[in-house]
């Protein structure tokens, strides 16, 4: 089940993604629309890191193409944020808190510049909306992984993007950083923001997501949340692990999801 919308804010291709030959994507064809929460789901080695990546032109495709807001992404780049998975980040670097949301607004000041009063307080004002304002001066190797994420959480909030892109953003944090994240990406949605998340829990995709992006190497299903989630389709992902999907088609008929629908633009 694949939904096509009108005016994406993301469109991919027939993209294939091969590493050393062996395709790990195969044909992906999508749209995204503007102003949702989408979720990337699906097993371990399903390709989602793969697909968020060949989005963001950081790896060469076998076939294909991608256009953002109907341009190339080259054209669009400052109105896309990033946010990797924490584990391929070198912590080790010296740099501050603060330094790494700065970097986050190198994109809008333009070549050669340095940051003026406006970055600073852009930069000050993204770790204040994480709640790391009192760790601004701590190197980042000194930060805890939850504190980590929210650093980089602020760093994307500096760049003022249009699309976020965020790989696993709540791996390895606790419940009280991951419904911080929540609450950030919901009040970015609500400015218009569309925010792409790789997610591993299917049962918190039931709640956090406007859409779902289901993929094993190919696309399963694209859609809105409640069409997605379905036992069939999720069968189809995951090849019948039971006790999750049980789970998980306990909580759409218990109706505990709100529809998202009407606020997808
Ligand atoms: N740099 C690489 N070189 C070779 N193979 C790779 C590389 N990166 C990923 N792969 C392979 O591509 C496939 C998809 O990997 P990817 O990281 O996109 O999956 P994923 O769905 O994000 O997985 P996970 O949930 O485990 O993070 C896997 O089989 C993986 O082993």
């Amino acid at each position: 089940m694949i939904i096509h919308v009108e005016n994406p804010v993301v469109e991919v291709h027939d993209l294939t993604v091969s590493y050393d030959r062996k395709p790990v994507l195969w044909g992906v064809d999508l749209t995204l629309p503007a102003g949702a929460l989408v979720g990337v789901i699906g097993p371990n080695g399903a390709g989602k890191s793969t697909l968020v990546k060949a989005i963001m032109d950081l790896l060469p495709t076998s076939s294909g193409y991608v256009r953002i807001f109907d341009k190339e992404i080259k054209e669009v780049r400052k109105k896309i944020s990033y946010v990797p998975q924490r584990e391929s980040v070198d912590w080790d670097f010296p740099a501050s808190a603060f330094d790494v949301v700065l970097m986050g607004r190198y994109g809008s000041m333009g070549l050669f510049k340095r940051p003026g009063k406006a970055d600073k307080e852009a930069a000050m004002l993204a770790l204040e909306k994480v709640g790391m304002q009192s760790f601004a001066n701590r190197q980042i190797s000194q930060l805890s992984g939850g504190q980590q994420q929210r650093v980089f959480l602020a760093r994307a909030l500096a760049q003022n993007a249009d699309i976020y892109f965020m790989d696993e953003p709540f791996a390895g944090v606790d419940i009280a950083t991951e419904m911080a994240i929540i609450e950030l990406l919901r009040i970015m949605r609500e400015q218009g923001k569309t925010v792409v998340v790789v997610h591993h829990d299917l049962q918190s995709a039931v709640e956090y997501f406007d859409w779902i992006v289901l993929l094993n190497m190919r696309l399963v299903a694209s859609g809105p949340t409640n069409q997605v989630l379905t036992q069939e389709l999720l069968e189809k992902t995951y090849g019948g692990k039971l006790t999750v999907l049980t789970k998980v088609g306990d909580l759409l008929r218990k109706q505990e999801i709100p529809s998202r629908e009407k606020q997808v633009k």
